[in-house]
């Protein structure tokens, strides 16, 4: 697999008049491999698109390195400019022009084959309706409208801040879709969003991001995994008898009223015979595996005494981190 994008260091301070100096990221790194579909997540305001406009050369940081393609960026972008398709402020378009005629220009003026005006089209699925003015589109079409102009340079890889912003459930299905049969095309896929749903579903690899740092990466599944903490919902006639027999076992267990949360045990044989050596009989056991949200969560938030978050690929911290012990600290489900 080869680097696609690669950010070491990176970070980016902000100095306005009336917020004074804000680090919106801080210490970044980020690595995406051709072929995948890599989601950036994180919450609103955690440094996702300014992390995104420094990789596309649109805003200075302060340290770091970047490269996209195998080039330096900014120095080197223009010299991979051309395979690379970005949204990451939203496009305009003249309202009053038709969305066939908004492609033909920017194909002109980039020097791109007008006959691809007619592909991308079909690629996002407003071939039938291309020759609607774009006033009359609607915003999920509108996004689409800007996907395709970047895709017009047919690119390697494609950066989305954000696509789903905005649009109502059936818009954010089409642009599902849509990424999901450009990666199948072959395309890369960097997908900024704070929608966990939709990362989860499209993407093969994720970055988490809080507060301008990376707080967790890999494949999602991975990331699950590693946050795993096997642990099993049991129902049975009286939890609080069983919590007991199970407690003197030695298992980690949490009673709710009517299920019982036992945690840290693999093999689920060990919770169903403990409780019928004790005639104690289970009506339902079920594996309680993370999903993204409670990953998320945690990682961004779900705690209240963490003031910054941990960088989990060992790079020594830049002030006062506080390491998060997530799985110690989790409540269980009771
Ligand atoms: N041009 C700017 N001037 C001052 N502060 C900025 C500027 N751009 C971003 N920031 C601040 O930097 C921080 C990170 O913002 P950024 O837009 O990168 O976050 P984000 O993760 O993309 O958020 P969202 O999901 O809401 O788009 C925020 O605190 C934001 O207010």
């Amino acid at each position: 697999m080869s680097a696609v994008i690669e950010i070491a260091g990176l970070r980016k301070t902000f100095h306005t008049l009336r917020h004074g100096r804000r680090v919106a990221v801080d210490g970044f790194d980020m690595l995406v491999e051709a072929g995948q579909v890599h989601g950036f997540l994180g919450p609103n305001g955690s440094g996702k698109t300014t992390t995104l406009r420094a990789l596309l050369g649109l805003v200075r940081p302060d340290a770091g390195r970047m490269r996209v393609l195998g080039a330096d960026s900014p120095e080197h972008l223009p010299d991979v400019a051309g395979r690379v398709g970005a949204i990451v402020e939203s496009p305009q378009f003249f309202a009053n022009f038709t969305a066939h005629r908004t492609l033909r220009l920017l194909a002109l003026a980039g020097g791109v084959p007008t006959a691809r005006v007619d592909e991308v089209l079909e690629q996002v699925g407003l071939r039938d309706r291309g020759d609607e003015r774009v006033k009359g589109y609607s915003l999920g079409m509108k996004q689409r409208l800007a996907v395709a102009s970047a895709l017009l340079k047919n690119p390697e890889l494609l950066i989305l801040d954000e696509p789903a912003n905005g649009l109502d459930p059936a818009g954010i299905r089409e642009m599902r879709d849509l990424t999901r049969s450009l990666a199948e095309a072959g395309v890369t896929v960097l997908l900024s969003s704070h929608i966990l749903a939709e990362i989860q579903l499209i993407c093969d690899h994720v970055t988490i991001v809080s507060r301008g740092r990376r707080v967790a990466y890999g494949p999602v599944e991975e990331v699950l995994a590693g946050f795993d903490q096997h642990q099993w919902r049991v129902r049975v006639a009286d939890p609080e008898q069983a919590g007991q027999v199970l407690g003197r076992a030695g298992l980690s267990v949490a009673v709710a009223p009517d299920h019982l949360v036992v945690t840290g045990v693999e093999d689920p044989e060990t919770i169903s015979r403990t409780l019928g050596e004790q005639g104690v009989w289970v009506r339902e056991l079920v594996p309680l595996r993370p999903d993204l949200e409670s990953v998320f969560l945690e990682l961004t938030g779900g705690h209240e005494h963490v003031a910054v978050p941990r960088q989990v690929d060992g790079a020594p911290p830049s002030d006062g981190v506080i390491d998060l012990d997530v799985r110690e600290s989790r409540e269980v489900d009771a």
